[in-house]
Parts: structure tokens; C-alpha cells; sequence
């Protein structure tokens, strides 16, 4: 089976510095892959090395199957990426963006490029610098979709984008997912948004791959335990305790069970996915709060 971007034993050394260590990762063609991670955490970095601007230190990373690099034209052409500072010649007209978008890719679908920038009312007479930080991400992602990529890697295309604009994003690579099965992979701080949006998600933090998993499957089998400190031990020495918080008499607990739990002693509540990769990227945080319980409850 090909994957879409595999990685094994994968590391990028800045000078002396790690930014990502021994990654091992499998992510499959046509789903919507969620890259999380704090600042920092390595996301930008492993992109680049998708993408091939970036070689690695150790280890391998493989992108549909061939090995990226800055003169891989073929496998170039098949992905659609779109950077985080979204590079777009300021004085160009958004016309004169697309002409070099179809002089640069020979798979390139102006048809698809125009009437997609009609439906979002940007202008192809409009000079680039005029359009607001929004329009720009939205442009950005038009460029990469008409080129019809097997694969999108998107580096933080909700920033500084309003909601309207972030729905319309959203529709864009959805549609391309839905119409010719493209691959995802796109790294955000707004978890929320890719809950609704991701059917995969993996987790960096300090470089490291902390979680790979089905995104259904890891939010489901992660709940908050609300019972008593009496019975803590007990409990954690059946379930994997992600976090821990003890008032006198009262524990929350932040597990991830392996099966159905039931004891009438504990009461069970569903996670956010917010809520569980915070409490993984910083098991300092406090513990989310169950619907009906105030802060101080669960002070530790
Ligand atoms: N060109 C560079 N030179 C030196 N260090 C770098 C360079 N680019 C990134 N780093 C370092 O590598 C690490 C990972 O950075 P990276 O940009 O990949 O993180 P990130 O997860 O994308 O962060 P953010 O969410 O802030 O965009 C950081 O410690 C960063 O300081």
C-alpha cells in the first residue's frame, strides 16, 4: 500500500539542535491528517522535509512513495503546499499569480482556479498586497488545489483567517478530498476545528511523535473519571492515567481506557478533542472541568 507520507527513524538537526528525533510515522492516502503540536514542537519542519525543502539529519521520510527532494519535479507536481508565511508576489495581480501558477505546473486547472476565486469574490484584477491576510490564505490554498495535488500539506492555514474565511478553507480541501481523493495533512493550533475536520491525528511534542492514531478512535477511548480519592489507586492501576487531580475527598481522572468501563463509584464524561491533546502537550495544566463542577474543585 502506498502511503501518503511515511517516515522512519526520522531526524532534522538545526546546528546542534534537534527539532525532530527518531519519527516514526504511516499516515495512508485519502484521509485528513491533523498535525498538532505547541510551538516549536517540529510541525513546519516536518512538513519541509515532506515537501523536500528540507533533507533530513537521520532516518527516511518518504511522500507517496517517492523520496522528496528540491529537484523531485515529478513528485513535486503532485503536491499542493502551502507555507505558513504563504509566499505570494506582493505586486502581482491575482491574475498574474495564477499565469505563473500555470506556467509553473502542467497539471494546472485555471478553470478550476478562476471560477473557485469568482465564488470567494476576489478579484483577478485586485494587486495581491491589497487583499487582507484572509483573502491571501484563501489564495494561497487555490494556487495548491488547482494543481490537482494527490496531496495537500498545509502549515497553519486558519491563522489570522476569520471564521467565514476558515469555513471556505475548509470546503476547499474538503471538496478536493470528496472529488479526487487527495490526501491532507495539515498542522493548526485550532484543535477544535480539527475535530470536525480530521479523521487522523498526530501529535508532536519537542520533536517527537507522541501520538499517530485514528482520531475517532483517540477521542473515544479517552474520558474523565470522577470519584473518590479513596478508590483512586485502585483505578488507576486498571486504566493509563494521562493526568490526576485530588481535592479532600474527590479525584478527577484523565484517562485513556482500553475497553467499556463501568463502576458504580465512578462517574464517566466525554473529553473534547482540545481537551485531551492539552492535557498531552502539558500534563501541568489543570484537568478540564466536568460540566458541573467549579475550578476549585479540582485544585490538586
Ligand atoms: N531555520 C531554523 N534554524 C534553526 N532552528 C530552527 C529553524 N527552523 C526551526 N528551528 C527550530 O526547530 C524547532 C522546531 O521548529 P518548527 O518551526 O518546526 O516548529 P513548529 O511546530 O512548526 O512551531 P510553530 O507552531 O511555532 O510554527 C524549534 O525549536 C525551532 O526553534
Amino acid at each position: 500500500m502506498t502511503l501518503a507520507l511515511e517516515a522512519n527513524q526520522l531526524g532534522k538537526k538545526y546546528g546542534k539542535r534537534w527539532a525532530l528525533q527518531n519519527c516514526d510515522l504511516h499516515i495512508p492516502e485519502g484521509g485528513v491528517t491533523g498535525l498538532v503540536g505547541l510551538n516549536g514542537a517540529g510541525k513546519t519542519t516536518l512538513l519541509h522535509l515532506g515537501v523536500g525543502l528540507l533533507a533530513p539529519s537521520t532516518g527516511s521520510i518518504r511522500v507517496l512513495g517517492e523520496t522528496p527532494a528540491p529537484n523531485a519535479t515529478a513528485l513535486i507536481a503532485r503536491i499542493g503546499f502551502v507555507a505558513q508565511e504563504r509566499p505570494l508576489y506582493h505586486s502581482f495581480s491575482v491574475k498574474d499569480t495564477l499565469t505563473l501558477g500555470r506556467k509553473l505546473n502542467t497539471t494546472w486547472d485555471n478553470d478550476l482556479a478562476e471560477r473557485t476565486l469568482a465564488r470567494l469574490d476576489i478579484s483577478l484584477k485586485t494587486t495581491v498586497g491589497k487583499l487582507s491576510g484572509g483573502q491571501r490564505a484563501l489564495l494561497a490554498l487555490v494556487m495548491a488545489l488547482a494543481k490537482h495535488p494527490r496531496l495537500l500539506l498545509l502549515d497553519e492555514p486558519f491563522a489570522n483567517v476569520d471564521p467565514l474565511a476558515r469555513r471556505e478553507l475548509v470546503r476547499l480541501f474538503m471538496d478536493a478530498v470528496a472529488s479526487n481523493g487527495a490526501s491532507v495533512v495539515i498542522s493548526s493550533h485550532h484543535i477544535a476545528d480539527l475535530e470536525n475536520i480530521c479523521d487522523r491525528l498526530v501529535l508532536l511534542s519537542r520533536g517527537q511523535v507522541k501520538v499517530e492514531e485514528d482520531l475517532e478512535t483517540f477521542v473515544t477511548s479517552h474520558k474523565l473519571l470522577i470519584g473518590p480519592h479513596d478508590d483512586f489507586e485502585r483505578i488507576a492501576s486498571e486504566v493509563s492515567v494521562i493526568q490526576a487531580g485530588h481535592t479532600g475527598r474527590q479525584s478527577n481522572v484523565f484517562a485513556r481506557l482500553s475497553g467499556p468501563f463501568s463502576d458504580p463509584r465512578w462517574v464517566v464524561q466525554d473529553l473534547s478533542l482540545e481537551d485531551i491533546v492539552l492535557a498531552y502537550l502539558d500534563t501541568q495544566s489543570p484537568l478540564p472541568m466536568p460540566n458541573n463542577h467549579s475550578q476549585q474543585e479540582v485544585a490538586r
